[in-house]
C-alpha cells in the first residue's frame, strides 16, 4: 500500500510530463502544418498574383533566351528537311531540341499572359484585365498558331518531314521584338544594325543553300553542271561538304559575285531567276544600311564637334593667314583627339530637365567640387550651377582674357594649366591649374576695385585648357543664394587687388559707387511700378465719379428748369392780379409781400432739397464717394454753375430744356411756347446770379 502511495504521485507525475511532451509534439506538428498551409497558400497567391513589368530586366532576359528557339526553328527545320541525311543521323538530338523549343514557346505564353501594359501612363496589373486583352489579341492566335502539335503528322509523312513543324516559324514576331529592345539598350547601336543586318542575310542564305540541294536532289545530283555533284563521289559525300558548297553557291548569288555555274534546265532558270531578284533587294539593304551606319557616325562627330569642313571653306574663301589657320587646325585636331565634347548643351537639350542635371552632375561635379569657393556648397546649389556652365578649349598660347577687357564671364579649370602674365606676354606672375578659377574680379563688384568691370590681368592658356566658362549672371545667381561663397570670392579678389594697388583705402570704388547707382536705381524703378499701379487704380475712380457727377448734373438741370417755369408762371399770376387790383391799393401790397416771403421759403426749401439729392446720389457711389462730404456737393453745385457759363453748355441746356418744356407741356397740358419765353429769360439770370452767389459762398468757406 505504502508502495503504491509512494510511487502514485511520481507516476501521475511522469504520466503529466508524458502528456504534456505529446501535447507538445501535436502543437508543433500542428503549427508545422499550419505554416506549410501558409506557405502553400502564399505561393498560391503569390503565383495568382504574378506580373511582369515590361521595362523590368526580366522581361528583357526573357526575350534575349527566346532568340534561341525561335532562331533554332527558322535554322533547322529547313536544314533537316533539305537534308534528310542530316534529320536522320542526329534524330534523337533534334526532337529533344525540338520539344525543348516547344515547352519554351508555353513557358513565353504564360509569361506574356502576366506581362503588364501601359494605358494611359499607369501599368495595368489586373491579372483578368490582362488575360483578356491577351486572349483578344492576334498575338494570341498567332502564338497558339505555332504551338499547335503538327508533329502528329510525323504518323503520316515520316519522321523525316520536319517540315510540319513550320508553324513554329510564326514566332517571328517575338524575335523581332527582342531584337529591338537589344537595339534600344546597346551602347553601339550601328554595329549592333549592321550585325542584326548581317544574320539576317546568313539566314536568308541558309534557306537559299537548303532549297537548292533539294533542288538538286529533285533533280539529281550532278545530272548537269548547275545542281549540286553527284553524293556517291566522295569528294562530296560528306555531310559538311554538302552544306558548305550549297551555302557558298548561295552566298555568290546574293553578294551578286555572280561566278556559279549556268542553269540547264527550266526549273534551274527560275530558281536563278528568283534568287537574282532576292539578291538585288538584299545587296541593296546591305548598301543602305551601311550608308545609313555611316552617316550617323559623320552625323554624331558633326553634333559631337562643331564642322571642321564648314570652317575650313569659310577661311579659304577669307584668305585668312596660314598661321591663324594652323592654330584653328590644330585646335579641331586636339577636339577630336581628346574626344572634348563642347557642345554637350545642345547634345542634351532634348532630354528632360531632370537628366540633364543628373548626367551634368555625374560628368563636372568632380570639377566642381575641386573648386575651394564651392566646397561648402549644398548639392542642389551645385546641381543648379553645373547646368550654367559652358565647356570651352583653349589653345596653347591664347589668351583667355586681356587685361582692361570688360568681364563677363569668370572661369573655373577642368584640366589644363593657365599663366597670369604682364602685358609683354612672358613675365609670369602666377600659375593656375586644375580647380582653380579666375575671372572673378571683373564681373563681382568688389567695394574699392579701382579697375571697376576691367579684366585686371592678361591670362594665357600654357598647353590646352579646358574651362567652364561661368556668366555673370549665372554667377550672381549662385552667390546671391550662396552668401560664403561671395565673401569667399571678394576675399580672393581683394587679396588680388591690394597685391597690385588697385584697391582703394577707405572709399567707395568706381564700381562700389555703380553698384549702389545700381541699387537706387532699381529702388526707384520698383517704385514708379507701384506708383503707376496707383495712378491706374485713381484713374478708375476718378472715370467712375466722374459718371456720376455727370448724371448728377443731368438731374439738376432738369430740376431747376421745372422750377423755373414755375417760378415764372407764378410770376405772371401775380402780375395780372396786380394790374387788376390797382385801385385796391394796400391789401394787394400785402398779397405781393406774402408772395415775396413764399417765394423766399419755396427757395431756401429747394436748397435743402437739391443738398440732400446730392448726398443721396453721392451715397449711392462706391467706398471713395461715400465719404464725401457736403462741401464736395457744394463743389459740384459751384461746377455745374460754372459748366453753365460755357455757351457750349448753355446751348446744350437749351435743347434740355426745350424737351423739359414740351415734356412739362404735355404733362400738364398748360399754354404754348410763347407764354414760356419770359421765364427762360428770367431763369438764365437767375441761375447766374445763383451760381455766382454759390460761388461766393464756396469760396468764403473754403477760406
Ligand atoms: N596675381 C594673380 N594671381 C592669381 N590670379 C590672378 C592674379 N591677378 C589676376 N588674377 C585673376 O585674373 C583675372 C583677370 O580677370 P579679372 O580681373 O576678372 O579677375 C582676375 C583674377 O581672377
Amino acid at each position: 500500500m505504502d508502495n503504491t502511495s509512494d510511487t502514485r504521485p511520481t507516476r501521475n507525475r511522469w504520466q503529466r510530463l508524458l502528456k504534456g511532451r505529446q501535447k507538445q509534439k501535436v502543437d508543433v506538428i500542428e503549427n508545422v502544418a499550419k505554416y506549410d498551409k501558409n506557405a502553400i497558400h502564399m505561393l498560391h497567391i503569390i503565383w495568382k498574383e504574378w506580373l511582369v513589368d515590361p521595362a523590368e530586366q526580366f522581361y528583357y532576359v526573357w526575350l534575349q533566351v527566346m532568340i534561341l528557339p525561335i532562331v533554332y526553328n527558322s535554322v533547322i527545320i529547313i536544314l533537316r528537311t533539305c537534308f534528310t541525311t542530316i534529320a536522320l543521323s542526329y534524330l534523337p538530338v533534334w526532337l529533344t531540341l525540338d520539344y525543348l523549343s516547344d515547352l519554351m514557346y508555353i513557358v513565353d505564353m504564360i509569361i506574356t499572359v502576366h506581362t503588364g501594359y501601359v494605358d494611359q501612363g499607369i501599368l495595368v496589373k489586373d491579372l483578368t484585365q490582362l488575360k483578356q486583352r491577351y486572349l483578344h489579341s492576334k498575338a494570341f492566335l498567332r502564338d497558339l498558331a505555332s504551338l499547335i502539335p503538327t508533329d502528329l503528322l510525323y504518323f503520316v509523312f515520316g519522321i523525316q518531314t520536319p517540315l510540319v513543324r513550320i508553324n513554329r516559324l510564326l514566332r517571328m514576331p517575338r524575335l523581332n521584338e527582342a531584337l529591338d529592345r537589344m537595339e534600344t539598350r546597346t551602347s553601339y547601336p550601328n554595329t549592333f544594325r549592321i550585325s542584326k543586318l548581317m544574320i539576317y542575310i546568313f539566314v536568308l542564305i541558309h534557306w537559299n543553300a537548303c532549297l537548292y540541294f533539294a533542288l538538286s536532289s529533285y533533280i539529281g545530283f550532278g545530272s548537269d553542271r548547275w545542281v549540286y555533284p553527284n553524293i556517291t563521289n566522295p569528294e562530296f559525300a560528306s555531310l559538311r561538304r554538302q552544306y558548305i558548297y550549297c551555302f557558298w553557291f548561295s552566298a555568290q548569288i546574293f553578294t551578286t559575285v555572280g561566278d556559279t555555274p549556268l542553269p540547264k534546265r527550266e526549273d534551274e532558270y527560275l530558281f536563278m531567276i528568283a534568287d537574282l531578284l532576292i539578291a538585288v533587294l538584299v545587296f541593296a539593304s546591305i548598301v543602305g544600311n551601311v550608308g545609313n551606319v555611316i552617316t550617323s557616325l559623320r552625323d554624331r562627330d558633326n553634333v559631337f564637334f562643331p564642322n571642321h569642313e564648314l570652317v575650313k571653306a569659310y577661311l579659304s574663301s577669307h584668305q585668312i593667314s596660314k598661321e591663324l589657320r594652323h592654330r584653328i587646325d590644330n585646335w579641331y585636331q586636339h577636339l577630336h583627339i581628346n574626344k572634348k565634347i563642347i557642345r554637350e548643351n545642345e547634345i542634351l537639350q532634348e532630354l528632360p530637365l531632370h537628366l540633364r542635371t543628373e548626367i551634368a552632375v555625374s560628368v563636372h561635379l568632380s570639377t566642381l567640387s575641386k573648386v575651394t569657393i564651392f566646397h561648402n556648397c549644398d548639392r542642389s546649389l551645385l546641381e543648379e550651377l553645373v547646368l550654367k556652365l559652358t565647356p570651352q578649349v583653349f589653345s596653347p598660347g591664347e589668351y583667355v582674357c586681356k587685361k582692361g577687357d570688360v568681364g563677363h564671364e569668370m572661369y573655373i579649370i577642368k584640366e589644363g594649366k593657365l599663366a597670369v602674365v604682364a602685358d609683354d606676354g612672358v613675365t609670369e606672375f602666377a600659375v593656375l591649374s586644375d580647380g582653380n578659377f579666375f575671372g572673378e574680379i571683373s564681373i563681382i563688384n568688389i567695394k574699392g576695385n579701382k579697375s571697376g568691370n576691367r579684366r585686371t590681368a592678361n591670362i594665357r592658356s600654357i598647353g590646352h585648357s579646358d574651362l567652364f566658362s561661368l556668366s555673370k549672371e549665372a554667377l550672381m545667381d549662385v552667390l546671391s543664394e550662396f552668401p560664403a561663397a561671395k565673401r569667399h570670392l571678394e576675399e580672393k579678389g581683394r587679396q588680388i587687388l591690394t597685391k597690385m594697388g588697385m584697391l582703394e583705402e577707405n572709399g567707395d570704388g568706381g564700381e562700389g559707387e555703380a553698384a549702389t547707382v545700381e541699387t537706387k536705381i532699381k529702388k526707384l524703378e520698383s517704385s514708379l511700378e507701384s506708383l503707376h499701379t496707383k495712378l491706374a487704380r485713381l484713374m478708375a475712380e476718378l472715370e467712375s465719379s466722374n459718371a456720376k457727377m455727370q448724371v448728377r448734373v443731368e438731374q439738376l438741370e432738369w430740376e431747376v428748369a421745372a422750377l423755373h417755369t414755375d417760378l415764372s408762371k407764378e410770376e405772371e399770376d401775380a402780375r395780372g392780379v396786380q394790374g387788376r387790383g390797382e385801385g385796391v391799393g394796400g391789401e394787394v401790397q400785402l398779397e405781393r409781400e406774402e408772395a415775396e416771403g413764399e417765394e423766399e421759403r419755396e427757395a431756401s426749401d429747394l436748397k435743402m432739397k437739391r443738398q440732400r439729392q446730392g448726398e443721396d446720389v453721392f451715397n449711392e457711389g462706391d467706398g471713395q464717394s461715400t465719404t464725401s462730404t457736403k462741401e464736395d456737393v457744394r463743389k459740384i453745385e459751384v461746377d455745374n454753375c460754372c459748366v453753365s457759363k460755357d455757351p457750349e453748355f448753355h446751348e446744350q441746356n437749351q435743347d434740355v430744356r426745350k424737351i423739359v418744356r414740351e415734356d412739362g407741356n404735355d404733362r400738364l397740358g398748360k399754354g404754348d411756347g410763347a407764354e414760356m419765353e419770359p421765364a427762360e429769360m428770367s431763369s438764365g439770370e437767375s441761375e447766374e446770379k445763383e451760381c455766382e452767389l454759390k460761388t461766393q459762398k464756396s469760396e468764403e468757406k473754403t477760406n
